[in-house]
């Protein structure tokens, strides 16, 4: 049976101008994290925010009591150097911070002495992350292929691997795009070699999607626009997490 489902709406599609307050209704409407998208107007043509505003909404919701408890902020880090924040993402209260295996592995970053200064192997990052006292998520974008998570998946010291990966449903950078199903086979060979493995989609996800989602094997599941756009929110959080426990429970996972 794969892991229970865990919904976490993406605040990228909430009020700005009340932020603190959409995330505490949020978490009282059923979610169980929240998914707080960090973008540098760097590796995604966007930009959201950075520490200072993670303090000040991690002051409305309670911290987990457990690993994966409800509370989680899970910092999606949409940015080209994953390494150089996360000591200022843990001081501001991110859970789990889930950076992008294109970023750790390309030469984003702009001089030479930037890049062998931040620039670090995913396991390294993972095992950097894991010593500062959160938990490691590895995401890909639609264009890259599963392949090259596998390598990581299986290192064989435990602080080197990811506690869950993330699996781009959109290209990442923007709320409200269309759910790509192409992504979904990343999704299924992932499930079938680890039955324990959280495992994230991001993008397009609502009640239109769901299913498609929970057969290929996702359990943690990213809302953005599905759920701060809906007249009743907590429905909407209710379906997605009976669509993911059903298929969970029936065993084809
Ligand atoms: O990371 C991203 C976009 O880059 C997502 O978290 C979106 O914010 C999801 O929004 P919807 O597609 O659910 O509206």
């Amino acid at each position: 049976m794969a892991p229970p489902a865990i919904i976490a709406p993406s605040i990228l599609s909430a009020d700005f101008g009340n932020l603190g307050h959409e995330c505490s209704r949020t978490i009282s409407q059923g979610a169980d994290w929240l998914h707080v998208d960090i973008m540098d107007g760097h590796f995604v043509p966007n930009l959201t925010f950075g520490p200072p505003v993670v303090v000040k909404i991690r002051s409305h919701v309670a911290k987990p009591t457990e690993a994966y408890g409800k509370g989680t902020f899970d910092c999606h880090m949409m940015i080209a150097e994953p390494k150089k924040w996360v000591k200022e993402f843990k001081n501001a209260g991110c859970d789990l911070y889930c950076f992008h295996y294109e970023a750790a592995t390309s030469s984003a970053a702009e001089s030479p002495e930037a890049i062998s200064e931040l620039k670090t192997s995913p396991r390294e990052l993972i095992r950097y992350i894991h010593d500062n006292g959160m938990l490691a998520g590895i995401a890909i974008k639609p264009g890259t292929s599963v392949d090259v998570l596998w390598e990581i998946l299986e290192s064989p010291d435990a602080k080197d691997r990811p506690d869950m990966v993330l699996v781009m449903t959109v290209e990442p950078g923007f709320g409200g795009q269309k759910f790509m199903a192409s992504c979904l086979p990343k999704v299924e060979a992932l499930r079938t070699r680890y039955p324990d493995l959280n495992i994230e989609v991001d993008g397009g996800l609502g009640p239109g999607t769901i299913d498609q989602a929970a057969d290929a094997g996702a359990n943690v599941i990213v809302a953005g626009s599905a759920v701060f756009g809906a007249k009743d929110p907590a429905e909407v959080i209710a379906l997605l997490r009976e669509a993911v426990d059903k298929r969970s429970a029936s065993g084809r996972l």
